[in-house]
């Protein structure tokens, strides 16, 4: 597909078929969501079909993952993102980043996943990256309960470098291949209940099998999208906007464009 962009010609790769999102994704669970619709905004949707908007707005929104050392964060983000689970721990080092292409109610999209490093050595450099995010997902580990009580610690931290209200939040607990569904369901209630305290979502995963986890990141893509697109078509403040500072500029039209990126690895303060 050629493309012009400030007067040159782009060559963009389409967007893979299973990264395209036309029906508005559906919430985890009633008791813990962000929005109960099940449609996109009629502003957003009549945007989408007005061909002279799809070119502007916000193209791509920054995520980041926090949360406790082991939870599976890195996992998570490589079960979608590559289709893969490794059983051997490897702990990040400072953060990486991927990107993914999504195709939303027929605009293209782009997710920037940042994976930090949940361990306490490594926090003093994943914190520098938590600026200008959009969305933030809390990570625990449903087998650890200890994980869940530290998720409120890691939203305080990840909400310093963030403007209050300027970001959706998710609270995901991993590994639920771990436990009996009796077991689930009571870690299950403790977790809704703080997802509530946080004003988060709330969502259960396993990355080894894969459950839940391509519905999670169309969620998560969905409402980034359709939040951008609404503040772009209100005219928000740019103190609200993902600051063009905050995301690494990649040029989405070359026909090269990195899948990911792996950011330096820096040893900690
Ligand atoms: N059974 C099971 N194991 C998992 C799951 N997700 C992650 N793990 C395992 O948990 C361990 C930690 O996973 P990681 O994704 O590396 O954890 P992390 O949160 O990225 O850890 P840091 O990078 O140190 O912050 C690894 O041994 C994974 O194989 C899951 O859904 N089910
Ligand atoms: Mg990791």
């Amino acid at each position: 597909m050629q493309e012009m962009a400030n007067g040159k010609m782009h060559f963009s790769a389409p967007v893979s078929k299973d990264r395209i999102i036309s029906k508005f994704p559906k919430w985890y669970t009633p008791q813990a969501c962000l929005q109960m619709k099940d449609h996109w905004h009629t502003r957003v949707k009549t945007a989408c079909q007005d061909r002279t908007t799809r070119n502007v707005g916000m193209k791509m929104s920054k995520v980041v993952v926090v949360g406790d050392l082991y939870v599976g964060k890195t996992c998570l983000i490589n079960r979608f993102c590559k289709d893969m689970f490794d059983r051997d721990y490897k702990a990040t080092i400072g953060v990486d980043f991927e990107i993914e292409r999504f195709e939303l109610s027929g605009v293209p999209y782009s997710l920037q996943i940042w994976d930090t490093a949940g361990q306490e050595k490594f926090k003093c450099i994943a914190s520098t990256y938590y600026r200008g995010a959009q969305v933030i997902i809390i990570v625990f580990d449903l087998a650890d309960i200890r994980t869940l009580e530290h998720t409120r610690q890691w939203l305080q931290e990840a909400m310093r470098e963030n403007d209050p209200g300027s970001c959706f939040i998710f609270l995901v607990g991993t590994k639920r291949d771990l436990l009996s569904s009796a077991e689930c369901h009571r870690t299950e209630r403790d977790a809704v209940k703080m997802a509530s305290e946080m004003q988060a979502e709330f969502w259960s995963v396993s990355s080894k099998t894969g459950e839940n986890v391509r519905e999670f990141f169309f969620r998560v893509a969905a409402l980034a999208f359709e939040g951008s697109m609404l503040r772009d078509l209100e005219g928000a403040g740019s103190h609200s906007h993902i600051g063009a500072g905050d995301l690494i500029r990649i040029d989405q039209g070359t026909a090269e464009e990195p899948k990911a990126k792996s950011v330096k690895k820096l040893s900690c303060c």
